[in-house]
């Protein structure tokens, strides 16, 4: 009854194939933009995957949707209108939720088919759709940012799944520059950034334009997923050019969060210490990021 969700021939971990055992297949489906499977495992709860790959665990979703929400909104001193680019899951708005200053929240995913999805099998993921604060909008990233107001946001937060599928355009430069132009002076921007083990060139290339295109601070941060290949995942930090921030150490302290228990469940994961040490690199990875 084991399930192969990753398979040895994607590009993105060749060679590489992830197993969870499986004990009742929930839901299969096809969007116009990808397939869907959700699955009941063992030992991690409900599992969402995406044409094969991995996007969310109820076991481990922890660590990534905390992380990448509160390493960006935790570096600014008063986070007030933040964007998700994807995200349909629910998870990060449930975790933006916490933090009280926060007066908006836009939200643009690609496939609706996923958000239904998610409200269905994930409903402590989805619970972030209900909050008051949430605009959803049903559609390419790449366009609603073209047209996005400037200055609009204090944080954007892109949660994408991998750039081979429905997320491609979301690594190209043309894209950051949209990011920048929707940000406020000193707002800042929080991408998922893939593995330090399997795709630093990838990285390299994000860094790079990233560093072309955020004057401020630019810096790679990682946590750990173990049901993500190679059991960590990484953040691309970048402040637009403005009032200056300093990723390395969180103004807004993760106690206001504790306060702020607007999405009824507790963290599992983030912490000021855990900020912190998200952006220690390991050698080699200070070699091969800084070297570009
Ligand atoms: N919001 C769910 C997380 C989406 N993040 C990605 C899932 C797939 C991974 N290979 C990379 C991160």
């Amino acid at each position: 009854k084991t399930s192969k969700v990753q398979y040895f021939n994607n590009p993105m971990w060749p060679g590489e194939a992830h197993s969870l055992k499986v004990e009742n297949i929930l839901y299969q489906g096809k969007s116009p933009y990808q397939e869907i499977l959700v699955f009941e495992s063992s030992t991690y709860g409900n599992v969402l995957v995406l044409d094969g790959i991995v996007q969310l665990t109820e076991k481990d979703e922890c660590a990534y949707q905390e992380m990448v929400t509160h390493l960006p909104l935790c570096s600014i001193p008063s986070p007030k209108s933040v964007l998700v680019v994807g995200g349909g899951d629910g998870g990060v708005l449930r975790e933006i939720a916490r933090h009280a200053s926060v007066e908006n929240i836009d939200i643009c995913e690609i496939d609706q088919l996923v958000i239904d999805v998610c409200k269905d099998f994930f409903p402590q993921l989805s619970v972030g759709f209900k909050d008051p604060r949430v605009q959803l909008h049903v559609g390419d990233a790449v366009d609603f940012l073209r047209n996005a107001p400037e200055g609009k946001y204090d944080a954007i937060i892109v949660d994408s799944s991998d750039p081979i599928g429905p997320a491609q355009e979301l690594v190209e430069k043309p894209f950051f520059q949209t990011i920048a132009r929707a940000l406020k002076p000193g707002g800042v921007l929080c991408n998922q950034a893939e593995s330090m083990w399997l795709h630093t060139h990838l990285i390299q290339d994000m860094l790079s334009i990233c560093r072309e295109t955020f004057k401020g601070a630019v810096h790679y941060a990682w946590t750990s997923v173990p049901t993500y290949p190679s059991g960590v995942i990484g953040f691309l930090l970048c402040a637009k050019e403005g009032p200056a921030v300093n990723f390395l150490s969180p103004v807004n302290p993760i106690e206001k969060l504790e306060g702020a228990m607007e999405a009824g469940r507790e963290i599992r994961f983030y912490n000021s210490e855990v900020h912190r040490a998200a952006f220690v690199l390991p050698t080699f990875v200070r070699r091969e990021l800084e070297s570009h």
